[in-house]
């Protein structure tokens, strides 16, 4: 099946923000076959859409979240980290079943297809549900179970056995959508020896790391409490830097710290929104793009966020650093757009594949439209979506070339449905 999709301005995100007008992009097998200008030189087509002078470009990739977490949503606010986790997610998490992971993550992934997102990390428990969600809905995803080793020695085994069973059989699957990680929680919640266990797992099968790392000052102070060093070093003692790695937040990271993670080629999720709503400060995002560092980004769950708005994210990120540092000249629009896009590809290990609109990736690409108000004059268009657009601009959803939102309408996913069956099973737990 080959599409052929006229009309369109596209931002390839190779390199310079170099938009190419009124272009054409073909689509054969899932892949991107062609981009052009000139119609005469365009392959046929089976079908051809015209996107009226619709912006095109790469969808959101979010970098680090907890779908299911939907259901908390506003359920517990205006509170820090520790206290939000152990006295209000946790006890009510307690009480998810595979139901409540199913609907929870089901109403993530419409909000975040509406929003744009093609590509999305989660961490969570009861994974098959999620990965079959990912599989039903269309969507790509980097999925892990996320493990916690506060329990008993038996508890351990068996989150350990069930994070490496799902990450053996799901890597790969739902045509090559699903890619999976092995996930410590996060060095507060997993001894040194269960985090050496999980990291040898994920050297046998393969896969990356994907952990939460200094994202509170409390969390520094009680490493260096139990452990005697800061965070850092302490995965970089443990060898978990020697895997490829993805840490979520990175908030209290010093200079030296940042020039470790730069030296092993750590993956960083910026999670500006849920940082600042938990007031757990702000990552020194601009100190980690001068030292080269590529950082991506994310929403964290959406109990503290309260959304799953990637482009919400990509705003904040080209905002707040200017803020703290008084500084307007960092974090530029441009490469917040990449944080949203192509880092957050590399950050999920999969840039040979996403990230940018090239011959021969994958055709995961959304439209913007450019005809409201609040888009005009229509002339800069990279400034518009990072400082004027909203996620209800967006039009268009692709992934593998397939429509899974038309014109704002979800084609994969029965809203009402989800609405319904999420909300009931969020009823089954609240106490
Ligand atoms: C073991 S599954 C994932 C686990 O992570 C919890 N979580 C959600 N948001 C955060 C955050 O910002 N920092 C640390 N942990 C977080 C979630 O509630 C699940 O229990
Ligand atoms: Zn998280």
């Amino acid at each position: 099946m080959k599409r052929l999709f006229t009309h369109a301005h596209i931002l390839t995100m190779i390199g310079d923000p170099k938009p190419i007008k009124d272009a054409s992009l073909l689509v054969e097998d899932g892949r991107i076959a062609w981009i052009g200008t000139q119609m005469s030189k365009a392959p046929k087509a089976d079908e051809v859409i015209d996107l009226k002078g619709r912006l095109l470009l790469p969808g959101w990739t979010n970098t680090h979240g907890h779908a299911a977490m939907t259901l908390l949503r506003g359920f517990a606010d205006d509170l820090p980290l520790q206290t939000w986790l152990q006295e209000h997610m946790w006890p009510l998490e307690a009480r998810f079943k595979g139901e409540q992971v199913r609907w929870g993550t089901a109403l993530a992934v419409a909000e975040m297809i509406r929003g744009g997102t093609t590509c999305f990390a989660d961490m969570y428990d009861h994974m098959d549900e999620v990965a079959q969600v990912v599989e039903e809905s269309g969507i790509r995803a980097s999925l892990c179970r996320g493990v916690i080793g506060l329990g008993t020695k038996e508890e351990r085994d068996r989150k350990r056995r069930e994070a490496y069973q799902f990450a053996r059989d799901w890597h790969g699957k739902a045509e090559g959508r699903i890619t999976t990680m092995m996930s410590p929680h996060a060095p507060y919640t997993c001894p040194p020896t269960y985090i050496d266990e999980i990291l040898a797992d994920a050297t046998e099968l393969d896969l990356p790391v994907h952990i939460h790392l200094a994202e509170t000052r409390a969390e520094v102070e009680q490493n260096r409490k139990d452990y005697g060093v800061r965070p850092v070093e302490h995965l970089q003692k443990l060898g978990v830097f020697n895997r490829p790695t993805l840490v979520a937040h990175a908030v209290h990271v010093t200079e030296e710290e940042i020039d470790v993670l730069a030296a092993h080629d750590v993956k960083i999720s910026h999670n500006p929104g849920s940082n600042l709503k938990l007031g757990s400060g702000i990552a020194p995002i601009p100190a980690m793009l001068a030292k080269g560092l590529r950082p991506s980004l994310g929403t964290d769950g959406a109990a503290s966020n309260n959304n799953l708005d990637l482009l919400e994210e990509i705003q904040l990120a080209a905002q707040i650093h200017k803020g703290v540092t008084m500084d307007p000249e960092v974090v530029p629009a441009y490469t917040a757009l990449q944080m949203g896009t192509v880092f957050g590809a590399e950050a999920l290990f999969l840039e040979e594949e996403i990230g940018t609109l090239e011959v021969g990736k994958k055709a995961d690409f959304i439209t913007v439209a450019l005809e409201a108000p609040h888009m005009k004059p229509a002339h800069g268009w990279v400034s518009l979506l990072v400082y004027s657009a909203s996620r209800n601009d967006v039009q268009d959803v692709f992934v593998d070339g397939r429509p899974l939102m038309r014109n704002r309408e979800l084609l994969t996913i029965d809203e009402e449905k989800v609405i319904h069956e999420a909300v009931r099973a969020f009823q089954m737990i609240v106490p």
